[in-house]
């Protein structure tokens, strides 16, 4: 029997505070979930809310889903109505879905005390819903909310909910953690305990786990291993509170960890680009330590990780990272040794292998100076700049040299503030002289060094600052406060980035300025006038 993913980020994943889906995001949400290959997307509660309503009104005509089915949410009839007057049942019907997924209470004490009904009433009220839609051609799912807690406080009552489910005509009756307190030995154990009672297999059942323990992930690999194939996740763990189990990482665990094949072929592969594409959706910064996915999963900072993997990369990765869509990356910083010089330059297309010296000095170098506040993790630019002046001949050619720079900041009558620059510089020989104002001291250096560069360098005008971000560096043992600044820059075509340290923030920003132009002027191919 194949295993369900059921995703149910546009449901569940938009009960976590700050997402809002248009309906437009929805369609598009649906369309990234198919194209990795999940077999079930529940697509929110039409009749609650305007916006699932027309969502599945137009994914009639505008959704042509290759791999997935569109999944209705919603809940069992209310207490004392007909089902078939039941208006949100109802609205599940008019959704069109093949298949129609209805949250039922599980718990006795919710049972009594939220629904202020009582247990035989809402057995009633699951097999009415069910026999309803089944009768009306549709595959129903059942949701039994606070399964866990139910099962530990009344194992009878919640054992006779799943029994009446499935008598009702349910395909999957899902146990859900919804306080997310679980643990994965609980979760195992009531999966036994819920079996040895009722006699339903456990490949029947389903699993959705909240993520208050920070266990949902885990909790899930515990059901599916217990035998459940049914579970429900959402992208990069997206849901009401701490959210939900990570689609990404419990389809990567049962595939590659556990060698169940859940999704189809050429999909996992898809992972990382798909998660960073739903991330943008919802508009929340993709958490780069997102494992298997996150930018930084496969990120290595400690230098005896970097000699392993110059022998082998999966010394020091669970897994080979494009499995996921995900690339390793070295990173430089003061924990840095040899060996991750060597592969941060081969990253950066420098064969340092022949240069056992070079080496040696960059690794110093690079300690010395994040010692005193420089930082060359995110700065690549700079560092590719730094090994470069370093390699014997040194093969970087400086587009120009400085004799001095002056910025004037100027506070007029009316309160306007201004920036004037001067730089002098030489080019090729060249003495020259340019002037410019700007915005801020940063800005006016930044527009009078072009001015002076852009007569030999006519191309530097599509270089654009894009980010300047400035941190203020405690001074240790006596010694002042120091400013970092990091820049990045952008032809439009690529970004780099790079980094100044200095007590003056002007000359932090300044040599972190000069970087950004030496590295984009060595990078574009655009031909010197
Ligand atoms: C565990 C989960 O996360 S399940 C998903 C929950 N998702 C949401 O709640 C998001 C969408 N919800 C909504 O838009 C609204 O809550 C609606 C439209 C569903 C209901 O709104 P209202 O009619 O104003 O009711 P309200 O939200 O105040 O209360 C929920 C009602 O549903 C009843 N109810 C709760 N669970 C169930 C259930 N499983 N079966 C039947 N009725 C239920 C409650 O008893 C309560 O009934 P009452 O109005 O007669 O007291
Ligand atoms: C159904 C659901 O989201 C829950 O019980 O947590």
């Amino acid at each position: 029997m194949d295993y369900q993913v059921f995703d149910t980020t546009l449901r569940d994943g938009g009960q976590r505070e700050g997402i809002s889906y248009t309906v437009a995001d929805k369609l598009a949400v649906a369309r990234l979930l198919d194209e990795f290959g999940v077999g079930f997307i529940e697509g929110g509660w039409p009749g609650a809310m305007p916006k699932d309503t027309e969502f599945f009104e137009r994914a009639k005509t505008e959704l042509d889903l290759k791999h997935a089915v569109l999944v209705a949410f919603g809940a069992t009839r209310k207490a004392g109505v007909d089902v078939a007057e039941d208006p949100q049942v109802k609205a599940l019907l008019d959704a069109e879905t093949p298949v129609v997924c209805v949250v039922a209470k599980s718990d006795i004490r919710h049972v009594e005390r939220a629904l202020r009904t009582t247990g035989e009433e809402n057995l009633d009220m699951v097999r009415d819903t069910v026999r309803h839609l089944v009768a009306n051609g549709r595959r129903a799912f059942v949701d039994c909310e606070h399964f866990f807690d139910g099962f530990r406080h009344d194992p009878e009552y919640t054992a006779s909910v799943v029994k009446a489910a499935f008598e009702a005509g349910a395909e999957r009756v899902v146990m859900c953690d919804t306080n997310g307190g679980m643990l994965p030995s609980m979760v195992t154990k009531a999966i036994e305990q819920v079996v040895a009672m009722t006699g339903v297999s456990a490949d029947r059942l389903g699993i959705h786990c909240q993520n208050d323990t920070a266990c949902a992930v885990a909790n899930t690999v515990a059901a599916v291993e217990a035998g459940v194939r049914h579970f429900q996740c959402t992208a990069n763990g997206y849901g009401e509170r701490p959210g939900n189990a990570d689609l990404f990482a419990v389809v990567s665990n049962l595939q590659l960890k556990l060698g169940l094949k859940v999704l189809p072929d050429g999909c996992l592969e898809k992972a990382t680009r798909v998660s960073t594409a739903l991330a943008e959706i919802a508009n929340i910064a993709p958490d780069t330590h997102q494992a298997y996915v996150g930018a930084a999963a496969f990120a290595h900072k400690a230098g005896l990780h970097a000699s392993a993997i110059k022998v082998d990369p999966l010394l020091y990765n669970h897994i080979d990272p494009s499995v996921v869509g995900n690339d390793m990356r070295i990173l430089v910083t003061e924990m840095a040794g040899r060996a991750s010089i060597e592969l941060k330059s081969r990253e950066l297309g420098l064969d340092l292998a022949g240069h056992p010296d070079t080496l040696t000095k960059v690794t110093r170098k690079v300690k010395d100076l994040e010692a005193t506040g420089w930082s060359f993790e995110a700065a690549d630019a700079s560092f590719e700049l730094l090994v470069r002046s370093e390699l014997p001949g040194a093969d970087l050619a400086r587009p120009f040299t400085l004799e001095s720079y002056r910025v004037l900041v100027e506070h007029r009558e009316d309160g306007t503030v201004i920036s004037e620059a001067t730089v002098k510089v030489r080019v090729r020989g060249e003495r020259v002289i340019a002037t410019a104002e700007g915005n801020g001291p940063v800005n006016a250096l930044d527009e009078a060094l072009r001015t002076a560069l852009t007569g030999h360098y006519p191309h530097l005008r599509s270089f654009e600052l894009t980010d300047y971000k400035v941190r203020i560096l405690e001074g240790s043992h006596g010694t002042n406060a120091v400013t970092r600044v990091l820049l990045e820059t952008s032809d439009h075509n690529r970004e780099w980035t790079t980094v100044g340290v200095h007590e003056n923030i002007v000359e932090a920003s300044w040599t972190a300025l000069v970087d950004a132009l030496t590295y984009g002027l060595a990078r574009t191919s655009a031909p010197a006038s």
